[in-house]
């Protein structure tokens, strides 16, 4: 089992994340968590990047589908602002309250898709996208990085059918640095990111993470 060494002591509630590529399963994975969690009796806030509040939902749909073609740098800048107002009005209250908070993206995703995706792993996009999480200051307690084959994740994603945002359309190898880049950063932060083979179903998929979330709720004497 992967280690959980990153809970942060001084705070009272527990804060997690989904991260990996498209089609993966996060935000079925994440409700999934939420609807256990609640229903074992723990307060839990359900949200997701870019978006959690009125701003931030906002910019979602100008970065997804705005059809604005910021610069790499711009982009950053305007996820980092989605995010900064997402932690101080959500995130950041509902753990000093002790929630849960399960958040279906977070800054792993800037750094995947902006940092390796967009920019090949540029030394200059990775230092700000740095500069600008130590700003914002918090970090999640624990990730869990869903992977799988992209073939297979091109198969779902086929047959839910949604309007595609400006991620979704762009060409393979683009998600193939993608998924090179959540490797690189399991790679850098092991203690903190719970990798999931996302290829089983549902249900296996969701007893893998529930598995790592009774020993951090241990951890954490929750
Ligand atoms: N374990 C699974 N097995 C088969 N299909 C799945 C599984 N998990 C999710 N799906 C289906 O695959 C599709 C993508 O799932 P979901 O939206 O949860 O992924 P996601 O990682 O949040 O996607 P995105 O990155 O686009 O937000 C959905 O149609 C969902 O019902
Ligand atoms: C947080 C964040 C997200 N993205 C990209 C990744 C996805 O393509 C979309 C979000 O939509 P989904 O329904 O969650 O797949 O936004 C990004 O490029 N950078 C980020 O920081």
């Amino acid at each position: 089992m992967a280690s959980v060494n990153n809970i942060s002591k001084d705070r009272k509630g527990l804060f997690i994340t989904l991260e990996g590529g498209e089609g993966v399963g996060k935000s079925t994975q994440s409700r999934l968590l939420a609807e256990t969690l609640e229903k074992s009796g723990f307060k839990v806030y359900l949200t997701r990047e870019p978006g959690g509040t009125k701003g931030a939902e906002q910019l979602r749909e100008l970065l997804l589908f705005g059809g604005a073609n910021f610069s790499c740098y711009s982009e950053i800048l305007l996820h980092m602002a989605a995010r900064l107002d997402h932690v101080e009005k959500m995130i950041r209250p509902a753990l000093a309250e002790g929630k849960i908070v399960i958040c279906d993206r977070y800054h792993d995703s800037t750094l995947a898709y902006q940092g390796f995706g967009i920019k090949g792993g540029d030394k200059d996009a990775l230092a700000l996208i740095e500069t600008l999480r130590c700003f914002i200051n918090c970090e999640a307690d624990a990730t869990f990085w869903l992977d799988m084959a992209l073939e297979k994740t091109q198969e779902r994603l086929s047959k839910r059918g949604n309007p595609k945002d400006c991620y979704e359309r762009q060409e393979i190898s683009f998600h193939e640095r993608v998924k090179q880049g959540f490797e690189r950063i399991y790679q850098a932060e092991p203690k903190r990111i719970i990798p999931i083979d996302a290829s089983p179903c549902e249900e296996d998929v969701q007893e893998q993470i529930y598995h790592h979330v009774k020993a951090l709720l241990v951890r954490k004497k929750m």
